[in-house]
């Protein structure tokens, strides 16, 4: 099976400091990938360069075996790449609703375009998430959970092939979180994840496979029964070896 998703020396500088450092990655079709480490060892900014919010310093990205490099973010989302930002993406003043409608407009611009259909895959992707019931709502007086979750059913309205999502049960409640994992095994059937997330139950529960970030480079990477037992890695958490 080839890799859905490779980078090959991906590297971004912010002035002298090299946020992502020189990173091979490889995520195969249908996989739930989690990517976890420290603040600041570069997690957000790798995701970022996936998605094409910001332009990597060197190195390649393959999306379903073509370079996908140069192009703009808008173009890699035709293509199935979806990314959730944490909270960028979410129209305060409009309605749940609204904003949902916005991707699967889209989407569904190649296609049918008619009401009823926008109107499917919003209620859909609603419904999924567990914001049907707020979907007139303005996404502005949703808790901050819940607008998480309107990110991920913005994501899911764009009908991915890759679904990012960055930090996603931030803010969400114990009862919501476990909803949130059956959330994300749902869209694993239909889509690859590459979840950052700093809830290491989440992570254990969810992932197939661990890539863990340090300073910029990966330091390890295993299923998260590996993952657990890495001694490199419990000193890059804990700060001391086992
Ligand atoms: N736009 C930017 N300008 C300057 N420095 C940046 C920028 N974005 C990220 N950095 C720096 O790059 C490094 C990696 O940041 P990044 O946000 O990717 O880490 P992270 O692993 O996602 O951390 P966290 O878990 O705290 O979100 C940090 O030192 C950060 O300060």
């Amino acid at each position: 099976m080839m890799p859905l998703l490779t980078t090959k020396g991906l590297s971004r500088d912010f002035g002298g400091l090299r946020a992502v450092d020189r990173v091979d990655f490889s995520l195969m079709p249908g996989e739930i990938r989690a990517v976890i480490g420290p603040n600041g060892a570069g997690k957000t900014t790798f995701v970022s360069l996936v998605s094409g919010r910001i332009q990597p310093s060197a190195g390649m990205i393959v999306f379903d075996g073509a370079d996908i490099t140069n192009l703009p973010a808008y173009v890699r989302v035709r293509r199935g790449i979806a990314y959730t930002f944490q909270l960028t993406s979410v129209y305060a003043n409009l309605s749940v609703y609204a904003n949902v409608a916005l991707p699967a407009q889209l989407t569904l611009r190649h296609g049918s375009h008619s009401r009823s259909a926008i109107q499917a895959a919003v209620m859909t992707a609603l419904e999924r998430t567990g914001l049907a019931d707020r979907a007139h709502m303005p996404a502005g007086q949703l808790s901050y959970g819940h607008q998480r979750l309107l990110e991920v059913a913005m994501g899911l309205a764009l009908k991915p092939r890759l679904l990012i999502l960055d930090e996603p049960t931030q803010g969400l409640a114990d009862s919501e979180i476990d909803n949130f994992v059956t959330l994300v095994r749902e869209i694993a059937k239909n889509a690859t994840v590459l979840l950052i997330e700093h809830n290491m139950p989440v992570v254990m529960q969810l992932a197939d496979r661990i890539t863990v970030f340090n300073a910029g480079k990966i330091l390890a990477e295993g299923t998260p029964e590996a993952i657990r037992e890495n001694a490199a890695v419990q000193e890059a958490y804990l700060g001391t070896a086992p």
